[in-house]
């Protein structure tokens, strides 16, 4: 096991009172696995991270990463791991090949193994012809890139990536998501933080759903979304002020679950979604309600999240909504 934690617990102490960041979490993590930590802002992923990498000590609990102990033995911890912080950790003014050297010497590997090291990670990362280069003319794709540099300069078993691409477009994002599987084909293990449900879906072989605090959910992408009930519908509405007229159809549905409206969408769970909907429709008509579109979808992990929570975990953001802004399922 590449990470074992039991009970590990973060309280830091404010003005305001103790904030319970993180308050008991048990994870593995196997050998050569890609593992996403996925929660909303504030779950503790970033204090769950930087106690594994020993960067803030527990306030209780215990851990092995990458063979030594926590608590006994953060310098072998640390000899043995690489960590890319959210904010990347170069500074703008410094060459990119400078830093990396400088980076690799840190961990008392000799400049010449470090800087051949790094060419041929500026190679594999896609940063060609980039080593002279001072940090803030690079794209934010290629500065995250070189974040990774950093962290793979001392040939880590284990890799920590703390929200790897967010603010990234699309395309660099899909692009930094073939770096990390090449890095597990070259036999590293890696365990990330994201916001994204479709970056968790993609990238991941396992995952694991932090909230307030505490994994409300683990496994694999596939075996989560079998755990939600059925199929999802968002029935759209012509006209908002018949909401709850629809809301009150679909409440009396056989096996309807986590009704909710936003507006003039009604959105529900149920099994068989599809084969629900003719009836649906007909009594929505009968009715007199006007729809605008109909939508049935398999389960998603933002399902996987709303079952977990009752709330929703969007993915569609750069900055996920504040909590009290977060849709509330309706009783
Ligand atoms: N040094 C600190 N002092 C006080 N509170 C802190 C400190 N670091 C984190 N927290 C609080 O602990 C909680 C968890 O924060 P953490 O950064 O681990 O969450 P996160 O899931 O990584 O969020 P994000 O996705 O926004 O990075 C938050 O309420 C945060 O405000």
């Amino acid at each position: 096991m590449m990470i074992e934690a039991r009970g590990l617990v973060r309280t830091f102490k404010t003005k305001r009172g103790p904030v319970h960041a993180v308050q008991g979490v048990d994870l593995n993590v196997a050998d050569g696995e890609i593992v996403g930590f996925l929660g909303p802002n504030g779950a503790g992923k970033t204090t769950t991270m930087r106690m594994l990498a020993t960067l803030i000590k527990p306030t209780s609990g215990s851990a092995t990463v990458a063979g030594c102990d926590l608590a006994e033995d953060p310098v072998g911890v640390r000899r043995r791991i690489g960590y890319v912080p959210q904010s990347g950790s170069t500074l703008p003014e410094a060459i990119a090949g400078d830093e990396v050297v400088d980076h690799a010497r840190l961990y008392g590997v000799d400049k010449r193994k470090a800087i051949a090291d790094g060419e041929r990670l500026f190679e594999e990362l896609d940063l060609p012809g980039l080593w002279r280069r001072q940090c803030k003319t690079l794209s934010g794709g290629q500065r995250r890139r070189l974040d990774i540099v950093m962290g793979l300069i001392h040939d880590p078993k284990l890799i920590f990536l703390d929200e790897p691409t967010t603010g990234l477009d699309p395309q660099a994002r899909a692009n930094l998501w073939e770096h990390i599987r090449q890095l597990r084909r070259g036999g590293a293990t890696v365990f990330l933080t994201t916001h994204y449900l479709d970056e968790a879906d993609a990238l991941c072989d396992r995952i694991l759903v932090i909230d307030h605090g505490r994994i409300v959910a683990a496994g694999k992408p596939e075996e989560l979304k079998q755990q939600v009930s059925g199929d999802g519908v968002r029935l759209s509405l012509a006209d908002a002020s018949q909401a709850p007229g629809v809301t009150k159809i679909v409440a009396e549905l056989p096996g309807a679950v986590a009704v909710e409206t936003d507006g003039d969408v009604v959105a529900f769970r149920i099994p068989k979604g599809g084969s629900v909907l003719p009836s649906l429709l007909r009594s929505i008509d009968a009715q007199g309600i006007e729809l605008h579109g109909v939508e049935v979808h398999r389960p998603t992990l933002d399902d996987v999240f709303l079952t977990m929570t009752g709330r929703s975990l969007r993915d569609d953001s750069e900055t996920p909504a504040p909590a009290e802004e977060e849709k509330e399922a309706v009783a």
